[in-house]
């Protein structure tokens, strides 16, 4: 009895995928055959069960009814790498990071390293012509988006990937200059970049060197400070690349990880916490490869080195006190989204609390009384350094507040930044916006996490250490708090003072960020306070009640960056 119960469930799952494959008008003759007793027979190849008379009615329907094929374009990576037989690094580390985030990697080995958490004990390069043979194989075959290329060790595989390259031209060329494995051994001589600065580097969309590569690549030139970062990138931009990306991990006396970003008009300076480990062999393959990977699903340069350096971030975090190999560097684990070990994954998934910066928040009455569009408010805002928007729409119709949030959200993600909705979650799942900042009276964090995607930021508003202690239990990222000063953006609210302010970010393991009559007069004051979780400042009228909300971000960006780096400092 339980068998047959078991066997029938069986067959309609078979059937059921079997009708996805059929063109619509055959589904209710394949419906119809189900319930009669006689419909299935053996198909002679595969031996699988399949509805006798249906078979035959396709085939006498050939010529009008194709079987359908359902087509599905997977964003795929083709990484140009060396193998590292500790797995940590090259070849390895792109196949985990594309496969972390969820992109597909094909690959064309260029070397073969004997390897180890110790060092580099021996390269055996592969020829060019078969080099040219594996990239023949995957680039004439398969629609690749995104080539990543890593260590290249010969002028020829250089040349051979360059002629690939424009026989077969892809959506984006992403160029990690690997020269010397993280344990200091060669990886490619000198021999090879000229190839590199001159073939390479002009068909690339993006080139990460750290700080020894930038000064490679500029014959030698010093390049020991954030100050020298920029000057590399310029310099490096002039060599042919869109984007340059020096990575400062290295530098010395620095407690962040501060990468630089030069897109030819501007810089971007992207910072992460440095994570305490020795598990950061492969970190600049798996920086590449996220890159390649965000840039195949359709991101924005921008976006994509941003959600790389997160990735990162949370991996190195995640894997800190994993002992693989004996050495002085190990590997860390790409996989850490797949063990619901640390918090539950949704605290960590998209939320970066770096990202709290500075924290930009809208006034349509503002916007009225200086006649902006909230698009162009949020433009502004973002072209300047906000580093998170939160739209506080108090008066705004639906309709109109939906249009807005569509228009802010492409404007926001297009600088890589989160875009929050104040109070209105179902404006914020309809225009599938990253989160929702909540206040006390809205609805409870823990009900909006039911209905709102894995992953959305969830902000809640606290004054005091209870209501701080209930936002961690009901799931919230983060946590806004104020009015650390008076302000009239909020009618009748209490002021809590700095002195609230330290007693609620002690309180709580939550990211804190502080709002209420913020200003370039007072943001260091705030952010002095000395407390690690507090992570940046929100501000509605010192932005948006101003006439230039641009310059006014940039100036309120350089302070409360400078008051972070001299917090880390101390
Ligand atoms: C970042 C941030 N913190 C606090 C608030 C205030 O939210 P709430 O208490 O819900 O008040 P309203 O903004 O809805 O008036 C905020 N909006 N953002
Ligand atoms: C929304 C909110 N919540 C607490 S204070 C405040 C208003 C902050 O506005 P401003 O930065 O203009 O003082
Ligand atoms: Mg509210």
């Amino acid at each position: 009895m339980v068998r047959k119960r078991k066997t029938s469930a069986i067959l309609v799952k078979k059937i059921m995928s079997y009708a996805q494959l059929l063109p619509a008008h055959l589904h209710s003759q394949l419906f119809k055959q189900v319930r009669s007793s006689s419909f299935l027979c053996q198909n002679s190849k595969t031996n699988q069960n399949i509805p006798r008379r249906l078979v035959l009615n396709v085939q006498a329907d050939r010529s009008s009814a194709t079987m359908q094929k359902p087509e599905m374009k997977v964003p795929h990576v083709l990484t140009v790498a060396g193998s590292d037989s500790g797995g940590g690094a090259g070849i390895q580390a792109d196949l985990k990071a594309c496969a972390a985030r969820q992109v597909y990697c094909s690959t064309v080995v260029t070397a073969v390293t004997a390897q180890n958490t110790v060092g580099v004990q021996g390269v055996d390069i592969m020829p060019e012509d078969f080099v040219a043979e594996q990239l023949k194989s995957v680039l004439s075959d398969m629609d690749v988006d995104v080539v990543k290329t890593g260590m290249l060790p010969s002028p020829g595989i250089v040349r051979v990937l360059c002629q690939s390259l424009r026989e077969f031209p892809v959506k984006a060329l992403v160029v990690d200059p690997v020269m010397v494995s993280t344990s200091g051994d060669a990886l490619a001589g000198p021999s090879v970049l000229d190839g590199l600065r001159e073939e390479l580097l002009p068909l690339a969309n993006i080139v990460t060197p750290n700080i020894k590569e930038a000064s490679v690549l500029l014959g030698g030139v010093p390049v020991r400070s954030v100050s020298d970062m920029r000057a590399a990138a310029k310099l490096i931009h002039d060599m042919g690349p869109r984007n340059v990306l020096v990575k400062g991990g290295d530098l010395p006396n620095s407690s962040d990880a501060i990468d630089v970003l030069f897109d030819g008009e501007g810089f971007h300076e992207l910072c992460a916490s440095r994570v305490n480990t020795r598990n950061t062999h492969g970190t600049g393959c798996t920086l590449a490869s996220c890159i390649a990977a965000e840039l195949a699903k359709g991101s924005s340069v921008l976006e994509a080195v941003r959600a790389a350096k997160h990735f990162i971030e949370t991996a190195l975090d995640y894997s800190k006190d994993i002992v693989i190999g004996n050495g002085a560097q190990g590997p860390f684990d790409h996989f850490f989204a797949l063990k619901k070990v640390h918090q539950s994954s949704y605290r960590q998934d998209k939320f970066n609390p770096n990202d709290l910066l500075l924290y930009a928040v809208t006034d349509s009455g503002m916007n009225r009384k200086w006649g902006r569009s909230i698009s162009d408010a949020v433009k502004a805002a973002v072209e300047g350094g906000a580093t998170i928007v939160q739209l506080r729409e108090k008066h705004a119709e639906t309709r109109e507040f939906l249009d807005a949030a569509k228009a802010c959200l492409k404007i926001c993600h297009s600088y890589g930044v989160p875009l929050l909705i104040n109070d209105r979650i179902d404006i914020a799942l309809a225009c599938n916006a990253d989160g929702v900042h909540l206040g006390q009276s809205d609805m409870p964090a823990h009900v909006a996490r039911t209905l709102l995607a894995p992953g959305k930021i969830i902000g809640v508003s606290c004054k005091t250490p209870e209501q701080a202690q209930q936002a961690w239990i009901d799931g919230a990222h983060y946590i806004g708090s104020g009015g650390v000063y008076p302000t009239t953006t909020k009618e009748d609210n209490i002021t809590i003072g700095i002195d609230g302010l330290k007693e609620l970010c002690l309180a709580s393991k939550l990211p804190v960020v502080a709002i209420g009559g913020i200003k370039p007069s007072n943001v260091r004051a705030v952010m002095e306070i000395g407390v690690p979780n507090l992570k940046g400042v929100a501000v509605v009228s010192a932005l948006f009640d101003r006439e230039c909300i641009k310059t006014e971000t940039e100036n309120l960006h350089t302070l409360v960056s400078e008051a972070v780096l001299q917090k880390k400092r101390a």
